[in-house]
């Protein structure tokens, strides 16, 4: 149902939102025990080696790289800076990008020590772990620009936030699916980040299977749209993406904790046609 040309579906979103707490999110999904290196079945390690290998297997190029919906996370690019002369990070929530440009300004109050996983990511490209921090001052150089970013808007970022030709590559991981009220509103996201994108460009896009709602914060419960393999695919294809790979990760049971119902996750390598 419209309401002044947004859906009434997208405005409920968009209030969940409003509680959505970065510390408290980071807090459920990216510590221990959730997220556990030591693991050799984690998610963590699993997702981070699903991002090297797309990075760096040769057919990714360019300028630019731009992550949508990164939230108070920097993961997702921890592979890409090596490849791309800029980055750009993006969110809905000036929450988040205050968050992230904390981290950026490396001038304390962050609610999150990536070290482990700036480490990890050293690791997989044959570095010692202890060149972290020269990973760490690579990232604070390509990221240039943290942007607001609304996938259900036609044009997801102001004009002029990306050159005319668009972005080289997007990365976007764990958004749609939880900023959707339902399937179709997904596809439609999808068609939307894949306008900032050239032809020819690549998505990687993680996210949950499976997933019903999520806790953004204590007592801030947030729907997602439950997705599975096959509606993925059919909503990339719809979007006019090409599969180049889809990897599918089955989280443990012992994984499965009251933040969330996420049974597992995707991790997608598409082509924009
Ligand atoms: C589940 S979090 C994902 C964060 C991070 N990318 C990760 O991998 O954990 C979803 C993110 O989508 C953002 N978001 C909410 N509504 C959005 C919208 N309409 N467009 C883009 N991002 C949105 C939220 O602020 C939040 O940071
Ligand atoms: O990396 S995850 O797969 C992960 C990481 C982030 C999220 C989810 C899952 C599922 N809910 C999302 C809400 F949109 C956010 N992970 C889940 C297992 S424990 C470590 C974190």
């Amino acid at each position: 149902m419209e309401k002044n040309g947004k859906d009434s579906g997208v405005l409920a979103m968009a209030a969940c939102y409003q509680g959505f707490d970065p510390a408290a999110y980071l807090q459920y999904n990216y510590t221990p025990p959730r997220a556990d290196f030591g693991r050799t079945d984690s998610i963590v390690p699993w997702k981070l080696a699903c991002l090297h290998r797309a990075f760096t297997e040769g057919d990714v190029s360019g300028e630019l790289l731009v992550d949508i919906g990164s939230g108070p996370t920097l993961y997702q690019v921890l592979s890409g800076c090596e490849v791309f002369k800029k980055v750009l990070l993006t969110d809905f929530l000036e929450v988040n990008r205050q968050e992230l440009r904390r981290w950026l300004q490396d001038e304390g109050g962050c609610n999150m020590d990536w070290t482990p996983y700036l480490q990890h990511v050293c690791k997989l490209e044959g570095r010692r772990a202890s060149e972290w921090t020269e990973k760490a001052a690579k990232l604070r150089q390509v990221i240039t620009d943290v942007l607001p970013v609304d996938v259900h808007r036609p044009l997801p970022m102001a004009s002029g936030a990306l050159p005319s030709a668009g972005a080289d590559c997007l990365v976007s991981c764990f958004c749609l699916e939880s900023v959707s009220p339902d399937l179709a509103t997904f596809t439609k996201a999808l068609g939307h980040i894949g306008r900032l994108l050239r032809p020819g460009g690549h998505l990687l896009l993680i996210g949950a299977l499976g997933e019903s709602y999520y806790f953004g914060g204590p007592g801030v419960k947030i729907p997602v749209v439950p997705l599975n393999e096959e509606q993925v695919c059919a909503s990339l294809k719809e979007s006019g993406f090409t599969l180049i790979r889809l990897e599918v990760y089955t989280l443990p049971q012992d994984m499965r904790v009251g933040v969330d119902d996420v049974t597992g996750v995707f991790f997608v390598k598409a082509k924009k046609d």
